[in-house]
């Protein structure tokens, strides 16, 4: 029996990387397969992981409809037993139902990767929809950390180094080095992952350097 399983975690868990690796064995194995994407880092129409592989991918964008897509090219005769979905939080719950009923209908195995929450610690919608509707939802093992030492688990957005908690949901960047989006003049965006205490906090790693190196308070007279 086909499955739909959703593999999630934060940014820089090992998400794309998995990607990869999950189709390089099904291919080796002669299976046919798909590789998806959308909004990735490195550019439109490719999954690229930290690690350094990268592999061309079909880029999905909001009027993509899997459903429609998949039934073309069985039609035209191409042979297809498996999806990777990369950067699933940006697909539509719609995109997702379809990606159920190409499991259901047609038995391809579909592996999806995302996060589960933005940068405000709400469900994208698309990863909503996939926890509601997968056969499996998997938290990735390797666990990315927060700079306390616990286990991240949330998303941290910052905008010339302070963390933020209103803008828009898409902004495509990194947790290493810091993006200036085209349609938000003079603002360096950039994540970083924390445990849930310190996103509340936004106590992110420069701001807890800085009160740690700030001088003691004068005492009292
Ligand atoms: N130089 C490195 N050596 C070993 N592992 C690394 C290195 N750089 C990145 N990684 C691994 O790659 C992971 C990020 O992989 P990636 O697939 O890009 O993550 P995601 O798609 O979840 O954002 C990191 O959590 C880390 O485990
Ligand atoms: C939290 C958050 C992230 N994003 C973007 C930033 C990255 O381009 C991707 C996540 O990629 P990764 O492979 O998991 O590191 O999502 C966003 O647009 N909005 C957010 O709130």
């Amino acid at each position: 029996m086909a499955e739909l399983t959703f593999r999630t975690g934060t940014m820089d868990a090992g998400k794309s990387t998995l990607a990869l690796q999950t189709n390089h064995n099904h291919a080796a194995r002669g299976r046919a397969g798909r590789l998806f994407t959308s909004h990735d880092r490195a550019g439109s129409a490719q999954v690229s992981s930290r690690l350094g592989l990268r592999a061309e991918a079909i880029e999905v964008g909001p009027d993509l409809d899997f459903w429609r897509y998949t039934v073309d090219a069985l039609t035209q005769g191409a042979r297809i037993d498996y999806f990777i979905c990369d950067e699933a939080q940006f697909y539509t719950p719609e995109q997702v139902d379809q990606l159920a009923k190409v499991v259901d209908e047609l038995q391809i195995d579909v592996f999806c990767f995302g996060i589960l929450t933005d940068f405000r610690t709400r469900l994208f919608p698309g990863s909503a929809r996939l926890v509601e509707v997968a056969d499996r939802t998997e938290v990735l093992q390797v666990e990315a950390l927060c700079w306390c030492g616990k286990r991240a688990t949330h998303n941290a957005r910052t905008e010339n180094g302070v963390m933020v908690t209103e803008g828009d949901v898409i902004v495509v960047g990194d947790v290493d080095d810091v993006t200036t989006p085209p349609d938000v003049h003079d603002v360096e965006v950039a994540y970083e992952v924390l445990c849930r205490q310190h996103h509340r906090r936004r106590m992110t790693a420069a701001r807890a350097r800085a009160v740690s190196l700030s001088p003691e308070p004068l005492p009292f007279s």
